[in-house]
């Protein structure tokens, strides 16, 4: 079966990453426009990398859990395009052999100047220079609001040839991936959701499991 699934900060709270929109979400102190924008950085690029660096030290201390192993083991029986708006590498790491992040990824750093990109070093400062063009405009490789996704290219073909579509552990709020149910189910392809409750767009979905990733989504494999 042809089968593409979406994942959410859902996917990684069990593993101790917290949310964006829980109530002690990842934004706790942080506006979003203020850390996840190209006018948060140019004002303050100080803060960013900050940010992004307390990110990746908390991804490295995770583990990935029973949800990300069974999505690894899923891609062993069908034809699995696994898609994550997560920045962090707990798929890889639980396993999956090859992971779209839409979002981009903390592994990654990128020169603002000439587009280079690297892997990133665990903390990244204002002053680091690009290896390429040694400009001093480094900065996480992550997608913020108001930047195209990565991978779109791929994602959309994707959902227009599956037989089903998979949603976990994501809000349904920032776009285009929220979109991404409307149009699969406009298409004729089954959609089912996985979280703890019903999400922005639950009414694309032909079905909802209710309940924590690490739970449902090994049952749902089996
Ligand atoms: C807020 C929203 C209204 N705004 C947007 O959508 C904007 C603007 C916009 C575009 N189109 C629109 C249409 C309508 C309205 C607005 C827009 N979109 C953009 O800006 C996008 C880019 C958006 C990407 C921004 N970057 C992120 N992340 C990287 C950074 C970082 O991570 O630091 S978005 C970030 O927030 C989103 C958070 O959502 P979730 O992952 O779902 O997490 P959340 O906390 O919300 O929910 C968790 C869910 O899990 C559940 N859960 C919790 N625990 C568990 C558990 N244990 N088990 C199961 N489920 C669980 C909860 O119940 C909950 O449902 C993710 O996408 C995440 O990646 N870019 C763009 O449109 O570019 C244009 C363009 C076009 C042409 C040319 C140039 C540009």
């Amino acid at each position: 079966m042809r089968i593409v699934v979406l994942t959410g900060a859902g996917i990684s709270a069990e593993s101790g990453l917290a949310t964006f929109r829980a109530s002690d979400g990842l934004w706790e102190d942080h506006r979003i426009e203020d850390v996840a924008s190209p006018e948060g950085f140019a004002a303050d690029p100080a803060l960013v990398h900050d940010f992004y660096n307390m990110r990746r030290t908390r991804a490295a201390q995770a583990q990935p859990n029973d949800a990300h192993r069974a999505l690894a083991r899923l891609a062993q029986v069908h034809d699995l395009t696994l898609v994550t708006q997560n920045v962090d590498d707990l798929h890889e790491r639980g396993g999956s052999p090859q992971v779209i992040h839409m979002h981009g990824a903390l592994s990654g750093a990128l020169c603002a100047a000439c587009d280079a990109r690297w892997p990133a070093p665990q903390l990244m400062y204002p002053g680091d220079a690009c290896p390429v063009c040694a400009a001093k405009a480094t900065r996480p490789d992550i997608v913020w609001f108001g930047e195209m996704p990565y991978h779109l290219d791929r994602i959309w073909p994707a959902l227009e040839q599956a037989d089903l579509f998979a949603a976990i552990g994501t809000s349904g709020q920032v776009y285009p991936a929220a979109g991404f149910a409307q149009h699969a189910s406009r298409l004729g392809v089954e959609c089912i959701e996985l979280n703890l409750d019903s999400s922005a767009n639950a009414r694309d979905f032909d079905h909802r499991i209710t309940g924590p990733a690490s739970v449902t989504v090994p049952a749902w494999v089996q």
